[in-house]
């Protein structure tokens, strides 16, 4: 996959923020969907995060949101996950930095959630969460709330499904433009989500590749018998 986001960026012209927007637009529609009205976001520093952070906007433009976590200072943020930062900053949007808070106040913003978005890490972790991560990991494992993981859940291998520490067990997976091989052990429901790449990249990366959605942009996935 991180092969493919390369082609994409450096072959084809896709931008990180257009496919960033798919992925938290599609996040949005699929827990709105479903009746929780106030969700909380936790969000990351990388692409994942950002996915986060762009569906955080889609929830709070419907009044769906319930909190924004961050697991390090809005300043720490750099390119397409910063451009959905500071969007959310513009619309107001109120975001708990969990480094920052020696209180209890993320661990707070997570279980008074009636659903929680995990979009702290993606196919970009390495080796066993550690830090803040870790720790609101933990927290979001432990919420009352159904949780929605996208991509990966947070703290699972996205290439060998092998969890070194603290992971979240997610109620469905949103999973990005194609399904890791590190999902197939996973409990509860996958989908998958369009990004929009055309099929010329995967052919360039090597991939054969049968463009699964028909007339949708997202599709439910079930394990071959
Ligand atoms: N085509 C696609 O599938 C697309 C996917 N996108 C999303 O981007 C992520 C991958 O983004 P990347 O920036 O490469 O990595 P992550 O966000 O997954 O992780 C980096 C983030 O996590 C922190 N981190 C890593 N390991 C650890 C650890 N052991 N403990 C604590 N923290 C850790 C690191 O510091 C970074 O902040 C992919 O999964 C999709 O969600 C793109 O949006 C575009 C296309
Ligand atoms: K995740």
């Amino acid at each position: 996959m991180a092969e493919v986001d390369r082609v994409a960026v450096e072959e084809f012209g896709l931008g990180i923020i257009q496919m960033m927007e798919h992925a938290g637009r599609t996040l949005s529609r699929v827990v709105i969907e479903g009746d929780a009205d106030r969700i909380t976001v936790v969000a990351g520093g990388g692409g994942n995060g950002g996915g986060g952070l762009a569906c955080a906007r889609h929830l709070a433009a419907r009044d769906r949101l319930h909190r924004v976590v961050l697991d390090r200072s809005p300043d720490e943020y750099e390119g397409a996950p910063a451009t959905q930062l500071r969007l959310l900053e513009g619309m107001g949007v109120e975001l708990v930095d969990a480094a920052a808070t020696p209180d209890d106040s993320a661990t707070a913003a997570i279980t008074d959630a009636d659903r929680v978005i995990d979009a702290l890490i993606g196919y970009g972790l390495t080796g066993a969460p550690r830090g803040v991560a870790a720790e609101l990991i933990t927290a979001i494992e432990s919420a009352p709330g159904p949780v929605t993981a996208l991509d990966v859940p947070s703290g699972v291998d996205a290439t060998t499904g092998e969890a070194a520490g603290a992971v979240a067990t997610p109620e469905t997976t949103l999973t990005l433009a194609l399904p890791k091989t590190g999902l197939a052990p996973l409990d509860g429901s996958l989908v998958c989500a369009d990004l929009g790449i055309p099929a010329g990249v995967y052919a360039a990366a090597g991939i054969e590749y049968e463009h699964p959605f028909g007339d949708r942009f997202s599709v439910e996935l079930s394990l071959a018998e």
